[in-house]
């Protein structure tokens, strides 16, 4: 479970990206946080993982107070939760296979991380990952040759060797075509209910926040002001979420959503 309690965070410039956050989320749900561009939803997610620290308040995943956390214990505890970017942050010049088994780096002793030899176990479950996402066959390819939407399933799989709790996806596919997004999000629907895993996941593209997941939080300037089904999503709330003067980013993100 993730718990915000009263949480606050306040950048060094003042700037306070999330007021008084108040939400659980429990094991194995799908949620997508939405919201107007700057309205806090990467900072929401990111604090989870400790990428950034909060303010004031008390954040805990599965029992544990995420800001008490110290140096190796960070590091443990990221293990369970996965991230996945916009950017996929993959290695280009190397096959897919090895990126995979890059998750398994911190569980190798010094000769194996010297010497880049993975053991069977570990090769084993990255190919399992791998043909989870649909691609096994490109294991022996390299990175570079992979489209987006492929790149983006790498990253998914590298993030499921590692056997996660949870994923963090911060806009994971704002950079992909409208039928590769859809092929995307039908891998996190899939790893979310088969495996059930949490999948909390920032998304710009409204029609397909409400297509895949099942829980909507809508963020405006660092609050939330929306939080509940997906299948009760109105066009009323949606303005709630993202009024002001923004309406063009609302048609914006329409705009964006509409795929074939
Ligand atoms: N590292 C930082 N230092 C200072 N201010 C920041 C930092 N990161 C974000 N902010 C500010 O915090 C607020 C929330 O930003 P955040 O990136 O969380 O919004 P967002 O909803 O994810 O936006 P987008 O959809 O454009 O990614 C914004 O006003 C932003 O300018």
């Amino acid at each position: 479970m993730i718990e915000f309690i009263n949480v606050d965070k306040v950048y060094k410039n003042n700037v306070k990206a999330l007021d008084n956050i108040n939400i659980s989320i429990n094991q194995g749900e799908f949620v997508a946080i939405i919201g107007l561009s700057g309205a806090g939803k990467s900072t929401l997610l990111r604090c989870i993982n400790r990428m950034h620290e909060i303010t004031s308040g008390q954040l805990m995943v599965n029992d544990t107070n995420v800001s008490k956390l110290k140096g190796k214990e960070v590091r443990t505890f990221r293990r369970k939760i996965g991230m996945i970017f916009q950017s996929f942050n993959l290695v280009t010049r190397t096959t897919v296979l090895n990126n995979v088994l890059v998750s398994f780096v911190p569980d190798l002793s010094l000769f194996r991380k010297w010497t880049g030899i993975f053991a069977y176990e570990h090769k084993v479950k990255a190919l399992s990952a791998l043909d989870k996402v649909g691609i096994l066959d490109k294991a022996f390819v390299r990175v570079d040759q992979l489209s987006g939407g492929q790149q983006q399933r790498v990253a998914l799989a590298r993030t499921l060797a590692q056997n996660p709790d949870i994923i963090l996806a911060d806009e994971p596919i704002a950079s992909l075509d409208p039928i590769t997004s859809k092929q995307v999000m039908e891998d996190f629907k899939i790893i979310n209910r088969d495996m059930n895993i949490t999948v909390l996941m920032n998304i710009h593209h409204v029609e397909v926040a409400l297509e895949y997941a099942d829980r909507i939080i809508g963020v405006r300037e660092g609050k939330v002001v929306y939080d509940g089904k997906a299948s009760e999503v109105t066009e009323a709330v949606l303005n709630h979420i993202y009024q002001g003067n923004q309406e063009q980013e609302l048609e914006k993100a329409k705009g964006d959503a509409v795929y074939a």
